[in-house]
């Protein structure tokens, strides 16, 4: 049989498997220092350290107007969060800690999903 060319993954499939890992992320019980942009009024100092803030609603805004045009910005963007939290939060910190345990489960999880 002539072998069939590898199907390409079409943005649209790779972009679902994004919808079903911020789901997860979202639902995740150490979720919540990240479920919504820092109010930057409210928290001294973030404005000036974290350059580009990044949050879980953020990124379902992007990915629901099509702003993602491959799972590696989405990627980019879930990890800009945990990047955030460990440059603000020390790691013994409540949120440090949350966010290392985010950054673990996230890792686990789209190597799984994605690394097919
Ligand atoms: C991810 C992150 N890094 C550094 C600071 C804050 C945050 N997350 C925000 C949403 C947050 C979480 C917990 C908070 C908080 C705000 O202030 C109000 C008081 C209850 O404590």
């Amino acid at each position: 049989l002539v072998s069939c060319a590898k199907r390409a993954k079409t943005p649209n499939s790779e972009l679902a498997v994004c919808r079903v890992l911020l789901a997860e992320l979202e639902a995740h019980q150490d979720a919540w220092p990240f479920l919504s942009p820092v109010k930057l009024k409210s928290v001294p100092g973030y404005r000036k350290v974290i350059k580009k803030p990044m949050d879980f609603f953020t990124i379902k805004e992007k990915l629901i107007n099509n702003m993602y045009l491959n799972q590696e910005n989405f990627i980019i963007d879930v990890n800009l969060v945990f990047d955030n939290c460990q440059k603000f939060n020390e790691d013994d910190s409540e949120i440090g800690q949350a966010g290392h345990r985010m950054k673990r489960f996230f890792d686990k999880r789209w190597t799984e999903l994605l690394r097919k």
